[in-house]
């Protein structure tokens, strides 16, 4: 179903909405798996509490404090560390289609290797929800092995929401794969779940 996408303003004019915020951190690397395939990219998600691939972040009430002071404070609730999020990290906000009168709002935040590595850290060392609400940091792989491994494969799992979406076009946005490498991602990763008859995108999620 597509979603109905808006401005960050024309989201917050909408009376009867919750509204969550959720980040893409994100930034270059130097590794190589098994010390030859290049990371170039890493990309943090979390394996929240009900098993579900989704971005850290979480509902905030516009009427109680801005968009992005929210989203900071469930950050650090979340990766242990005050990470700053402002406007200018928006990308996108629409209703989600998958949970009923809730809008969603996408922001990105580029950060260092060794920003990255320290939040991967402080996440299980210091974070509150570490082990209850978030089960862990995972990177997004952003490669791809034979027979579908890395990306194929990661966006085959379950996503909460329409975070998996929200990852797509974060990587375009971001130009951290081409299109067609998207493409093809998208087209193998439907093709397992196919075969596989995992839950749909489409149904709604209790945590909603
Ligand atoms: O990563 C996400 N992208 C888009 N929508 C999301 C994402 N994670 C959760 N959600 C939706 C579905 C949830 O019911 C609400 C609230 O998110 P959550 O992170 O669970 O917030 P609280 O910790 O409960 O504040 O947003």
């Amino acid at each position: 179903m597509a979603e109905e996408k808006m401005t960050r303003d024309e989201a917050l004019a909408r009376q009867g909405y919750r509204h969550a915020c959720h980040v893409m951190l994100y930034g270059d690397s130097s590794a190589k798996l098994f010390g030859k395939i290049p990371i170039k990219h890493i990309v943090l998600m979390q394996m929240r509490f009900d098993g579900l691939l989704g971005f850290p972040g979480g509902l905030v009430n516009p009427s109680e404090e801005t968009l992005e002071a929210g989203l900071s404070r469930e950050l650090h609730e979340e990766v242990g560390v005050a990470v700053r999020v402002g406007v200018d990290d928006h990308m996108s906000s629409c209703v989600s289609s998958s949970c009923p009168r809730l809008i969603t709002h996408s922001y990105i935040k580029k950060m260092t290797e060794a920003e990255l590595k320290e939040i991967e850290r402080a996440a299980v060392a210091s974070a509150t929800d570490h082990g209850l609400e978030v089960l862990g940091m995972v990177r997004v792989p952003l490669y791809f092995l034979k027979k579908g491994g890395g990306l194929p494969y990661f966006l085959s799992h379950s996503f909460i929401s329409n975070s998996r979406a929200q990852l797509l076009s974060a990587l375009r946005h971001c130009r951290l794969l081409s299109q067609g490498e998207l493409k093809e991602a998208v087209r193998q990763a439907e093709q397992m779940r196919r075969t596989h008859s995992y839950i749909t995108l489409a149904q709604p999620h209790q945590s909603c």
